[in-house]
């Protein structure tokens, strides 16, 4: 098992494309995945939120991670797999599977949801999957999906567990618990902001990138942001943080991924907007305000 993937820099969480009857666009899926790579994109995560994985079958995932693994492959670029769910037997049997691609950097793997264990259970779960796991894992902590909220030295007790290489940071803003995190991280353990609008300030605290699904969109400008900051180019990096913060705000107007699947349906880049329920398609408004916001970049 690779120890420390690279895991520095902008990853895309790439959206599952559908055609007018219902299948994967599996074209349109690979061209996405080579357009963000040679855009700037350190990585790509297959089977993300934004992947709508909840409403993917087995072979469907298999054919969205084969996609990816094959691009990234092709361009020496990481691939994250998202995997895991809230019962700890079926997550050691999700991550099992994931031993079919061992060029993988790492699993993406979330705080088990809507049970709401303790912190306590909350770590022995990651334990447990980190022993068995194929792959480096990187805890997914959204609580405003998962109705888990953890603390600083939860996480950095998280960050400390051999096989944990990672963490996607989605807390919804930039608390207490952020900034105690970031001020003292385990050794070989980084932060990816996962909240895109707050991906700026995160990266200035000492995120080493981001996991963004609106990096679909300017994905250049967000690979030109995580450089800036840490190049220390302050002026570049607090003007286009600005401005890709307003982006990434009217990307999430509606459920993720519905808008930025409009946006790239109007651009041509995937045959069409469709999500599964229970998401429904974004309105025309929030798309025409994104690509605005998109037009709004500039230099
Ligand atoms: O799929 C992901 O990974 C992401 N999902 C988040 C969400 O939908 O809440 C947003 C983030 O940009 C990446």
């Amino acid at each position: 098992m690779a120890q420390h993937p690279p895991l520095h820099g902008v990853h895309v969480p790439l959206v599952t494309p559908f055609t007018a009857d219902g299948r994967i666009a599996e074209d349109a899926l690979e061209e996405l995945a080579r357009a963000m790579l040679d855009a700037g994109a350190a990585g790509i995560v297959a089977l993300g939120t934004t992947a709508e994985a909840a409403t993917l079958h087995a072979e469907e995932k298999t054919t969205v991670i084969n996609v990816c693994a094959r691009v990234c492959q092709e361009r020496g670029a990481v691939l994250m797999i998202g995997a895991g769910t809230n019962d700890t037997q079926a997550s050691e049997r999700a991550l099992a599977e994931l031993s079919r691609w061992p060029e993988a950097a790492a699993a993406l793997v979330p705080v088990p949801y809507f049970s709401r264990p303790s912190q306590a259970g909350v770590l022995a779960h990651f334990i447990r999957l980190a022993n068995g796991s194929p792959l480096p894992l990187v805890v997914y902590h959204v609580p405003y999906r998962t109705g888990q909220p953890l603390d600083a030295s939860t996480l950095r007790a998280l960050g400390r567990i051999p096989g944990v290489v990672g963490v996607k940071l989605a807390q919804d803003g930039i608390d207490q618990e952020t900034v105690d995190l970031l001020s003292e991280l385990p050794p070989d353990f980084v932060v990816l902001a996962g909240d895109d609008p707050f991906l700026s300030p995160l990266l200035a605290l000492g995120a080493a990138g981001g996991i963004l699904a609106s990096a679909h969109l300017a994905t250049s400008r967000f690979a030109e942001l995580a450089t800036a900051w840490h190049q220390g180019d302050l002026a570049r990096a607090r003007k286009l943080g600005h401005r890709l913060a307003r982006l990434s705000a009217a990307a999430f107007l509606e459920p993720n991924p519905t808008v930025i699947k409009g946006v790239l349906h109007a651009q041509g880049r995937i045959p069409t907007p469709d999500v599964r329920l229970p998401l429904l398609p974004a309105h025309r408004d929030s798309v025409d305000e994104t690509l605005r916001r998109l037009a709004d970049l500039g230099e």
